[in-house]
């Protein structure tokens, strides 16, 4: 399956704020992708334009192009993307009135399957998948709200993969976590990126510099620098670049 993302010129606004100035970047699959850069100069917008929950808040606008493998995503059904493209969240957001078992399955309902043992399969896999099974499998009905930070955000990586998309988008997934739960999300996507193309949106430089294989540096809503992350961190290009990734601002 064709899993490459190609942005070209992405532009965005949220009404008159153009927050995305034309983005361009391809995406390689079967690798994680980090995006860095300071508060506000677009990271959330640009990953949230990749499966189009930019435009699902009111007087936004995007332009430009979006591809994964060959279709544009612009012109398909959003559902449909956002289905193929995952997201998952900085602070956890396990559903609060659903056991574990059903966080899981709940997104395999709304796809339509049925089949009890199907469901009890996929629920097994994605769990295992997100490196969580082993830990809940003697409690699956127990409340989603029971788990500590770092299972619940393992646990909401568990219910994007049950829908099997090909795209795992992740905006700062590890941010409100203690520093063992982070290793684990980390060390997560390290295994995750051979099935999956992983975009990471990272506020800390020494992840992007652990987990990705490329990194791109935004700045004011443009792309500064991309490029193989040992590169990028080692011997920057742009001179912005290099303030950054030494701490000279953001
Ligand atoms: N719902 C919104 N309505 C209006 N402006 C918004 C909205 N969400 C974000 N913005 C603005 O868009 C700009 C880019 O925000 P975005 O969240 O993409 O940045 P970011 O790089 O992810 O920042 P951070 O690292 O702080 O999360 C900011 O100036 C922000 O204030």
């Amino acid at each position: 399956m064709e899993r490459q993302i190609t942005v070209r010129d992405l532009q965005a606004w949220y009404g008159a704020l153009h927050i995305l100035k034309g983005i361009s970047m391809d995406i390689a699959a079967n690798e994680a992708t980090a995006i860095i850069g300071p508060s506000g100069c677009g990271k959330s917008t640009f990953i949230r334009c990749l499966n189009r929950m930019h435009e699902s808040i009111g007087g936004t606008k995007v332009t430009g192009d979006v591809k994964l493998g060959d279709q544009d995503i612009y012109s398909l059904d959003p559902v449909d993307v956002r289905r193929t493209i995952g997201m998952v969240f900085q602070k956890p957001n396990p559903f609060p009135t659903m056991s574990i078992f059903e966080n899981v399955a709940a997104g395999l309902k709304i796809n339509g399957i049925r089949n009890k043992s199907e469901i009890q399969e996929r629920v097994e896999k994605s769990l295992r998948m997100a490196a969580l099974w082993e830990e809940v499998k003697d409690r699956l009905h127990a409340s989603g709200m029971s788990l500590s930070g770092g299972q619940q955000q393992r646990l909401c990586i568990a219910r994007a993969l049950a829908i099997e998309p090909q795209v795992l988008l992740m905006d700062e997934p590890a941010s409100a976590l203690d520093p063992i739960s982070t290793l684990r999300i980390e060390e997560l996507v390290d295994q995750l990126k051979s099935d999956y193309t992983i975009v990471i949106v990272t506020h800390n430089m020494q992840q992007a510099a652990r987990i990705a294989d490329k990194t791109a540096f935004f700045l004011n809503g443009e792309l500064i620098e991309y490029g193989k992350t040992t590169d990028l961190f080692t011997s920057p290009q742009d001179k912005r670049t290099e303030d950054y990734i030494t701490g000279r601002f953001g």
